[in-house]
C-alpha cells in the first residue's frame, strides 16, 4: 500500500490506555487466532469470550465472516485483499486495545509477516497468536460451511489449504491441537495462560 502524504497531526488523549485499563481493573491486548478454515478459531474465540465475559472482563470478537459482512466487505481473497484485510484488523485490534479491552480475533490470516506486523505494531507482551492447530482431513471432514466440498468440487477458486497457502505460525504463543481437545478445554487453556501472564 503506497502512503499518501497529508497534512495531519496526531492527538494525545487526556484519557489514556493505562486509565481505561485502570477503571476495568485488567490488562488490554489482542488475542490472535490463526489456522485454517474449520480449524475451530470462531468456536474456541467464542468460548473464551463467553467465559471472560461472565468475570466482568472487557472483551470484544472480531470475526472473519462477520467483518467480511461490513469493514471488509470490499474484500476478496487474493493474497493482497487478505494481507490487507489482516492489516484493517489489526488496526481495529489496537484501537480496541488502547480502550482498555482484550480483542478476540478469529481470522485465517495465513501468512506470517501480515500476523508479524500486528504483533510489531503492539507494545511488547500485548499480543497473543494462538495457532489453532488442526489437521486439514480433520477441518475438510468437519466442513462446517461446506467450502471444503465446494473447493473440492473446483466452485471455490484459491481456497486456503487445498490452492492458497497457509502458513503455520513459527514461534506461537501458545498452540492448541482442536482435534485432540475439546472447546471447553482450549478456552480454559488460554484463560489459565492470561491469568499466568496477568492481564486478569
Ligand atoms: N478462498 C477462501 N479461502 C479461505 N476462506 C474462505 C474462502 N472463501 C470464503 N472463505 C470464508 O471466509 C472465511 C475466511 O476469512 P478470513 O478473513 O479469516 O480470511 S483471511 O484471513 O483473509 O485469509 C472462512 O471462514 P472460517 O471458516 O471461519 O475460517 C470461510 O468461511
Ligand atoms: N476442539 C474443537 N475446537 C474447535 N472446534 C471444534 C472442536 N471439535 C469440534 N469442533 C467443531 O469444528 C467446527 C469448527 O468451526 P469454526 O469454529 O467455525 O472454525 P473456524 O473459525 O476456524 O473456521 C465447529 O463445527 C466446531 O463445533
Amino acid at each position: 500500500m503506497t502512503t499518501v502524504e497529508k497534512n495531519i497531526t496526531w492527538h494525545e488523549t487526556s484519557v489514556t490506555q493505562q486509565a481505561y485499563r485502570e477503571n476495568n481493573g485488567h490488562h488490554s491486548g489482542v488475542i490472535w487466532f490463526t489456522g485454517l478454515s474449520g480449524s475451530g478459531k470462531s468456536s474456541i474465540a467464542n468460548e473464551l469470550n463467553h467465559l471472560l465475559h461472565e468475570r466482568g472482563i472487557h472483551t470484544y470478537l472480531l470475526d472473519g465472516d462477520n467483518i467480511r459482512h461490513g469493514l471488509n466487505a470490499d474484500l476478496g481473497f487474493s493474497e493482497e485483499e487478505r494481507k490487507e484485510n489482516i492489516r484493517r484488523i489489526g488496526e481495529v485490534s489496537k484501537l480496541f486495545a488502547d480502550s482498555g479491552t482484550i480483542v478476540l480475533t478469529a481470522f485465517i490470516s495465513p501468512f506470517q509477516e501480515d500476523r508479524d506486523r500486528v504483533r510489531a505494531s503492539l507494545p511488547e507482551g500485548d499480543f497473543l497468536e494462538v495457532y489453532v492447530d488442526c489437521p486439514i482431513l480433520e477441518c475438510e471432514s468437519r466442513d462446517p460451511k461446506g467450502l471444503y466440498k465446494k473447493a473440492r468440487q473446483g466452485q471455490i477458486k484459491g481456497f486456503t489449504g487445498i490452492d492458497s497457502p497457509y502458513e503455520a505460525p513459527k514461534h506461537p504463543d501458545v498452540i492448541l491441537e482442536s482435534h485432540q481437545m475439546d472447546i471447553k478445554s482450549c478456552a480454559e487453556k488460554l484463560l489459565i495462560l492470561l491469568e499466568d501472564k496477568g492481564w486478569i
